[in-house]
C-alpha cells in the first residue's frame, strides 16, 4: 500500500502535486531549495534530521546523518532541517555514498551541503539551498531524528511524503497523501490532454483558456 502511493507519485511530478495542494488548500512546497546533482526527480517517504549549532546539543560519538542512513533504504528520502544555513554543510559525500549503498532515493537539506561532485558521481539527488566546502564538523551536529522536522518554513513529520524535480521540492503530510496523489493524478491526465491539443494545432489561448485559469478552483 504505501509502496503504491510512493509508485504513484514518483509517476507524478513537484507541478502537479503542488497544484494539488493548492486545490486542497494544503501547505507543502518548500521555497529555496534546488537539484544540486544533476536532473533528478525523486519521490519517497522522509526520514527526518534535526541539525543544531555545535553546543547546543551534546557532542555524538557519531556523525550526523548517520542514524537516519541506516534507518532509510528504497522509498525512503533523506530530509534534513539545517535551518537555511548556506554557510556549512549539512550532508556529504560520505553519507552520500552509504545512502546510495542502501538504495534511498535522495536527500533534501535546508541549508547548504559538501561534496556536490561526489553525489552526483554517485547518482544519489541532492536539493538543497547550496552548495559550500565547509565541514560540518565542529559547527553543527544533529540533535535528533525521526522527529518532527521544519523545512523552508513547512512542517513535516516522519512518515510523509516528498517529491522533487527541477521545480522545487514538494511535501505531502501523510495523512492525506493518497488524496493529494489523487487530486494530482487527475491534474496530470487533464495537462497531457492539454499537450495533445497544442501538438495537434489547437490556440494555446483556447487550450489555456477560462477552463485552465480557474481548474485549481474546480471541485473535481
Ligand atoms: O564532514 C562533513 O561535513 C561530512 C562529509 O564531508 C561527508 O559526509 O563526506
Ligand atoms: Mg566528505
Amino acid at each position: 500500500m504505501a509502496e503504491d502511493l510512493v509508485r504513484r507519485l514518483a509517476a507524478l511530478d513537484a507541478c502537479a502535486v503542488s497544484d494539488a495542494l493548492d486545490r486542497l488548500g494544503v501547505t507543502g512546497v518548500a521555497l529555496g531549495l534546488a537539484p544540486l546533482t544533476g536532473n533528478h526527480r525523486i519521490a519517497g517517504r522522509v526520514t527526518t534530521v534535526r541539525l543544531v549549532e555545535a553546543g547546543e546539543a551534546p557532542p555524538s560519538p557519531r556523525h550526523l546523518g548517520t542514524a537516519a542512513v541506516e534507518a532509510s533504504g528504497p522509498g525512503d528520502v533523506i530530509v534534513v532541517e539545517h535551518g537555511g544555513r548556506t554557510g556549512v554543510s549539512g550532508w556529504g559525500g560520505i553519507l552520500s555514498l552509504a545512502a546510495a549503498q542502501r538504495g534511498v532515493e535522495g536527500v533534501v537539506v535546508d541549508g547548504a551541503c559538501r561534496d556536490v561532485d561526489e553525489s552526483r558521481e554517485l547518482g544519489l539527488p541532492v536539493f538543497a539551498r547550496a552548495a559550500v566546502p565547509l565541514t560540518a564538523r565542529g559547527r553543527v551536529v544533529e540533535q535528533d531524528w525521526n522527529i518532527p522536522v521544519t523545512i523552508c518554513g513547512v512542517a513535516v513529520a516522519p512518515g510523509d511524503h516528498v517529491i522533487a524535480d527541477g521545480s522545487g521540492v514538494v511535501f505531502l503530510p501523510g495523512e492525506r497523501a493518497e488524496e493529494i496523489v489523487g487530486v494530482a493524478e487527475r491534474i496530470a491526465a487533464r495537462e497531457r490532454t492539454m499537450a495533445e491539443l497544442v501538438k495537434a494545432g489547437a490556440p494555446v489561448s483556447e487550450v489555456m483558456g477560462a477552463g485552465y485559469e480557474t481548474m485549481l478552483q474546480e471541485n473535481r
